[in-house]
């Protein structure tokens, strides 16, 4: 690790059990300095609204590898476009940040941990504003709400129209989502769970389980209805089909974590002839998998694909039981393979485990992941 990304780290310790003191401070910092910027954030900014902080944090954590992340962090700037953020916010964002950092850490800060958070900082920026000025997309899309299906009482399946401009996005990948009619200015992703098509129309799962915060996925699950507008942001990820490989293909998907595992089996049927395509998807109970017919109906049209289903709380289910991360290893081993996985961070974790004991090498196994793993 190099002195630079040593400081970093080390500094980040003396601040990271303390998150809520320095987002505190931060917006508080910010707002002050800038009393226009609060009209840009939620409302309510309980966790709801600590994303920008989030992810200059986790940029700054990586900036050790600064090639690696240059791609990520021109996309998190073409993606912030969606928040109204400018050019000359990024200044006063970064006074903000390190007036935060040095009254959170106290006496542990020092003038090298300073110069190491600012360098970063200004790397980081200069990345995403070259990200952001060469995009040529909109900052986001309006779309309106074309279907929506409930399936139970905490999952919907939707698909919207991206109006106005086209919008080019890999199987795969995901999109942030607003539903401003409900929650202004609160932003969440969603894998797109339709292969690119010309009519611009993206579809995507979203589950809240009863008495869960997540407001976004809370309004588009019970209260969105075709003919209502919700904002799109430009795609991201890079979960995406390895085209040239020519290994068998295996999917895990876990809950509404179907969604871009749909995507990349829709895009194979308009590509694919050679590669055996196999899906495990499973739930917890079975009427929780939504998903299966559509899958079968693939199934029945494409030799190479096979779906097999898991229950993991329904002892009588008439199909595999357990954790769809367990069933993966029971069909195994899947060394040759190219994996994909998608599901919560916990299920992610579990497959990753399964997939490391049968000698998966890393390389062959892309996943994405929207909580920390
Ligand atoms: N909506 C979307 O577009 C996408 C959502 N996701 C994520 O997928 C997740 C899906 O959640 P739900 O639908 O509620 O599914 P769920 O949590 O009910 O789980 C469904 C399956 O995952 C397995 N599983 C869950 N936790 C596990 C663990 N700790 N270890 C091993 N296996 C585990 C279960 O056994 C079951 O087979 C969410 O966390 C969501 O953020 C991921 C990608 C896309």
């Amino acid at each position: 690790m190099s002195n630079f990304a040593r400081l970093l780290k080390e500094s980040w310790t003396l601040v990271e059990e303390e998150r809520e003191r320095l987002s505190g401070h931060f917006y508080a910092r910010l707002f002050l300095l800038d009393p226009d910027l609060r009209k840009l954030f939620p409302v309510q900014m309980n966790g709801q609204g600590d994303r920008i902080l989030e992810a200059i944090v986790t940029a700054t954590q990586t900036v050790d590898d600064p090639e690696a992340f240059d791609e990520y962090l021109r996309a998190l700037g073409r993606d912030h476009r969606k928040y109204h953020v400018e050019a000359s916010h990024y200044e006063t964002m970064g006074v903000a940040l390190l007036d935060a950092l040095r009254s959170t850490a106290g006496d542990g800060w020092n003038l090298e941990y300073d110069q190491a958070w600012r360098d970063a900082y200004a790397s980081i920026c200069e990345r995403m504003l070259a990200g952001a000025e060469a995009d040529e997309n909109p900052p986001f899309w309006h779309a309106e709400v074309l279907t929506h299906e409930r399936h139970g009482p905490d999952t919907a399946v939707l698909t919207v129209r991206a109006l106005q401009f086209p919008l080019r996005w890999q199987a795969g990948q995901y999109v942030s989502v607003e539903a401003p009619r409900h929650h202004a200015r609160v932003w969440r992703t969603y894998s797109v769970a339709n292969a690119p098509n010309d009519d611009n129309v993206l579809e995507f799962h979203v589950r809240t389980p009863a008495g869960a915060a997540g407001w976004v996925s809370g309004a588009l699950v019970r209260r969105t209805k075709p003919g209502d507008l919700l904002r799109i942001a430009a795609p991201m990820g890079s979960m995406t089909l390895d085209r040239e490989s020519t290994r068998d293909i295996l999917c895990v998907a876990g809950g509404v974590g179907l969604a871009p595992i749909k995507a990349l089996v829709e895009e194979l049927t308009t590509v694919n002839r050679t590669r055996w395509v196999h899906v495990f998807y499973g739930a917890r109970r079975p009427d929780e998998l939504y998903g299966l017919a559509g899958l079968e109906e693939l199934v029945a049209a494409h030799p190479w694909l096979s779906v097999t289903p898991a229950c993991s709380d329904d002892p009588d289910f008439d199909g595999e039981l357990g954790d769809v991360s367990d069933v993966v290893t029971r069909y195994g081993p899947w060394t040759t393979h190219d994996c994909y996985v998608s599901g919560s961070a916990g299920m992610v974790r579990a497959t990753l485990r399964a997939l490391a004991a049968d000698d998966v090498p890393p390389d062959n196994i892309r996943y994405d992941t929207f909580g920390n793993l």
